[in-house]
């Protein structure tokens, strides 16, 4: 069975909520296809307001982070209820941004997986090495230990539901994006770790996505990898640009 491309925008922290509304209504009407999922993973303030503004439309909205408690004293985060609560359908889970500058690990990353699918959540799994990681040749042994923690006590039915995002770190923001190969090559090799770790029905219907300066040049060779079911999309996302990735073919 083929699997449906999922292409989502990550707008970091970019778009305060009167330009997020602005720049939902340039795209919407170009967010027609029927071929992928659409996604706007927007920051929290953000989140009511393109709900709103997206209403009617094909786009769906992500967060692009949340805690893994439902509610108590933990000033300044958000949980999964009042993610659910607002509308929001997928989250952003273990950026490599978030890992760098907020002290994720995989077992954090872990705690909000489950999370995240106790809520019907869908998560978005961000996973991927630095430049001196690739240039070490130990690329795969350390997105391997992502996935495998990431994924820890999670299901079977509950990961082929989920979406894991590859990002090579040094692809990010860089306006380098890895070649076609690289990207299916990791992609590949995750859906072989996924098999290991559940079975190949699980391997065959978790979606991959690639990450790293995905723009409307790059976007139809990347996307017609075997591996590669879509794109998780950050600076251009931002753009009208937008509009041409997810009509990429
Ligand atoms: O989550 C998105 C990625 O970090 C990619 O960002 P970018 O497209 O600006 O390189």
């Amino acid at each position: 069975m083929a699997r449906k491309k999922i292409i989502a925008g990550n707008w970091k922290m970019n778009m305060t909520p009167s330009e997020a509304v602005e720049l939902v209504n340039t795209l919407k009407s170009l967010v027609v296809t029927e071929e992928a999922d659409v996604v706007f993973c927007v920051p929290a303030i953000d989140i009511i307001p393109v709900v709103e503004a997206a209403k009617g439309s094909n786009i769906q909205v992500g967060a692009e982070n949340m805690y893994f408690e439902e509610k108590g004293a933990y000033t300044g985060e958000i949980s999964p209820n009042m993610l659910t609560d607002a509308g929001v359908k997928y989250v952003v889970l273990g950026h490599s941004e978030r890992r760098e500058y907020f002290a994720e690990t995989n077992e954090t990353v872990n705690k909000k997986m489950l999370k995240a699918f106790e809520h019907g959540l869908t998560p978005i799994m961000c996973c991927g090495e630095t430049l001196e990681q690739r240039e070490q040749g130990v690329t795969m042994d350390f997105i391997r230990q992502q996935v495998k923690v990431g994924f820890q006590n999670v299901t079977a039915d509950q990961a082929k539901t989920a979406v894991i995002a590859y990002e090579p770190i040094w692809a990010i923001g860089t306006g380098k994006t890895a070649t076609t190969e690289q990207a299916q090559e990791v992609c590949k090799a995750i859906r072989e770790c996924i098999a290991e770790v559940y079975d190949e029905a699980t391997a065959e219907a978790i979606r991959i996505q690639y990450g790293g300066s995905v723009n409307a040049a790059t976007a139809p060779e990347l996307f017609a990898q075997p591996d590669i079911d879509g794109g998780l999309v950050g600076g251009a996302s931002l753009k009208p640009d937008f509009g041409k990735i997810v009509n990429w073919k």
